[in-house]
């Protein structure tokens, strides 16, 4: 089963709240906040007191995209604010292992996210810790942007070696994704789909929602 995180990234922050809840009311299974600091990636976006108030207003689970520079500075209190899912970026830090161990000591769920340039083959020596795996489809920074086929590959090999393993780790997949993106990557073996624009820029998102399911469970199972 494909889950939906839509972005928030495209949503009206005048009215964030009631924006978050018709996606919610629109079937959405997590809420993808995403976190920039200005260092990591040109952009600048929220912090921990706004996951906290979204908090208040929001049922389904918080995926915290991380997109700042040494997100071990950060972690504990947006796990605070209410994050059920913290996901730091490889090139974010040198010790990914041990964010990753702090994220799961505070009791949630933990991700490594990749830029479009970074293999990802380091991240088998993490596959025991990882519940995610967030796969980058564009360059961090933006919503809006266009989708980089040339990644799909990288979703395979990925969806391969965690077959392999038995590995219960998902992939995500974040930036760019619509009803003609997400066929190609759920066939190549995501099962977590960020939407920004396709979700929030829509008139209808419960109808957004459900042309990317069926888009890409149209796709079959990963190879
Ligand atoms: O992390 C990011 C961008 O850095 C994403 O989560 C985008 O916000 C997704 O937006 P769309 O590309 O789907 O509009
Ligand atoms: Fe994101």
């Amino acid at each position: 089963m494909i889950q939906i995180a839509p972005s928030i990234l495209s949503a009206d922050f005048a009215r964030l709240a009631a924006e978050v809840k018709r996606v919610e009311d629109a079937g959405a299974d997590w809420l993808h906040i995403d976190v920039m600091d200005g260092h990591f990636v040109p952009n600048l976006t929220v912090g921990p007191a706004l996951v906290q108030s979204l908090r208040k207003h929001v049922r389904i689970p918080f995926d915290v995209h991380l997109m700042i520079e040494a997100p071990e500075r950060f972690v504990p209190e947006f796990v605070k604010a209410g994050a059920d899912l913290v996901t730091i970026h490889w090139e974010a830090t040198p010790h990914v292992h041990r964010v990753i161990q702090l994220i799961k000591s505070l009791g949630v769920r933990a991700g490594v996210a990749l830029n479009p340039a970074t293999s990802g083959e380091e991240l088998a020596y993490l596959f025991d810790d990882l519940d995610v795996v967030l796969v980058m489809t564009v360059n961090p920074g933006f919503g809006g942007q266009k989708f980089i086929p040339a990644v799909v590959p990288k979703i395979r090999g990925l969806q391969r070696e965690l077959a392999r393993r038995s590995s219960s780790c998902l992939i995500e997949v974040d930036g760019g994704i619509n009803s003609e993106t997400a066929p190609i990557v759920a066939e190549a073996g995501a099962g977590i789909l960020v939407a920004g624009a396709a979700v929030f820029a829509a008139e209808d998102p419960a109808q957004a929602l459900h042309a990317l399911r069926r888009a890409a469970e149209g796709a079959g199972p990963p190879i």
